[in-house]
C-alpha cells in the first residue's frame, strides 16, 4: 500500500530524512518511533503527498505520489473538532466533502447518519451524538476525531502522536478503540509516537529511526497474536520487545 525507496528530504540546507526505505502492506500497522526531530512528522508528510521528496520515490496504492493523496485519513494530537458541531456533525463532515458519499449527502442522509452512528457505538459514543466538543471529556473527543478520520472509509490512516495529551487511563482506552476500529474496517495504518508501549500494543510492524538526518535503522515485527487486550502488556514477549526497542532509542539517542 505504501513504498518508498531511497527518499530524503531536505529543508533548505537541512537534511531532515535520508534514504528512507520501507514497504507497507495493505491492512498492515506499522508504528514509527524514533527520537525528537528525527524527521517522523516528516515522513507522514511525504507519504500523504504534503511535501515532495528531494530524492528517491514513493508510492501509495500503486501509484507514484506526486502531489496530495486521496484516500488518506488523518488524526492528530489535538482533536479540533468543530466546536458548534455535535458529535454525529462532526463526524459526519467527510462525508459531506469526500465522494462518492458527498453526492448522496443530501438525497440519503439516513444511510449515512447510520453509517456515523455504526461507527460511534464501535468507539462507545453511541449515546454522544447530540453532544457539542466541549460537553465532552479529551478521550471522548479523541473518539470522535478517530471516527471522523475513518469514516469515508479511506485506505490509509495517519495518525500522529493521536494520544499524547491523554492521561495513561484514557490513552489504553484508546488503544483498544483503535484497535477495534482497525479490525472493524482493516485500513492501513502509520502511527507516530514517542510511547515504546503503544507502538508494539497496536502495531504488526514498528520501525526505529535514528537521530536527524532520519535514517530508518531497525524494523521490527511484532508477533503478539490479535486481538490484543489489556494482559496483553503483561506478556512476557510484550515487555521483551519494549524493552529492546527501549534499548535501541537509547543507542540511537546516545549516538552522534
Ligand atoms: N518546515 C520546516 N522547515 C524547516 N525545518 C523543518 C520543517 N519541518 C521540520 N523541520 C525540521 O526537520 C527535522 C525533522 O522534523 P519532524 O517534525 O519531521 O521531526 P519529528 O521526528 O516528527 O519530531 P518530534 O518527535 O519532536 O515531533 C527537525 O529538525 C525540524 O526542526
Amino acid at each position: 500500500m505504501v513504498r518508498m525507496a531511497g527518499v530524503s528530504l531536505k529543508y533548505g540546507d537541512m537534511l531532515a530524512l535520508e534514504d528512507a526505505t520501507l514497504d507497507i502492506a495493505d491492512g498492515e500497522f506499522v508504528a514509527v518511533v524514533g527520537p525528537s526531530g528525527c524527521g517522523k512528522s516528516t515522513l507522514m508528510k511525504l507519504v500523504t503527498g504534503l511535501l515532495p521528496p528531494t530524492g528517491g520515490d514513493i508510492e501509495f496504492d500503486r501509484k507514484r505520489v506526486t502531489g496530495p493523496v486521496r484516500g488518506a485519513g488523518m488524526a492528530f494530537q489535538n482533536a479540533t473538532l468543530l466546536p458548534w458541531r455535535t458529535t454525529t456533525d462532526n463526524v459526519m463532515l467527510p462525508l459531506e466533502i469526500v465522494e462518492p458519499y458527498k453526492s448522496q449527502s443530501r438525497s440519503n442522509r439516513k444511510a449515512l447518519e447510520d453509517k456515523v452512528q455504526n461507527l460511534l457505538d464501535i468507539v462507545g459514543l453511541g449515546d454522544f451524538g447530540d453532544r457539542l466538543p466541549w460537553q465532552l471529556s479529551g478521550g471522548m473527543q479523541q473518539r470522535a476525531n478517530l471516527c471522523r478520520a475513518i469514516i469515508h472509509e479511506p485506505k490509509l490512516l495517519m495518525l500522529d502522536e493521536p494520544f499524547a495529551a491523554l492521561d495513561a487511563f484514557t490513552k489504553e482506552d484508546l488503544w483498544q478503540v483503535l484497535q477495534d476500529l482497525w479490525m472493524h474496517q482493516k485500513f492501513t495504518g502509520i502511527l507516530v509516537t514517542h510511547d515504546l508501549r503503544e507502538a508494539v500494543y497496536l502495531a504488526d510492524t514498528v520501525y526505529v529511526m535514528s537521530n536527524r538526518p532520519g535514517r530508518i535503522l531497525h524494523r521490527c515485527h511484532i508477533p503478539l497474536d490479535r486481538p490484543r487486550r489489556p494482559e496483553t502488556t503483561f506478556d512476557p514477549v510484550y515487555t521483551e520487545i519494549v524493552n529492546d526497542l527501549r534499548a535501541k532509542i537509547a543507542a540511537v539517542r546516545n549516538a552522534k
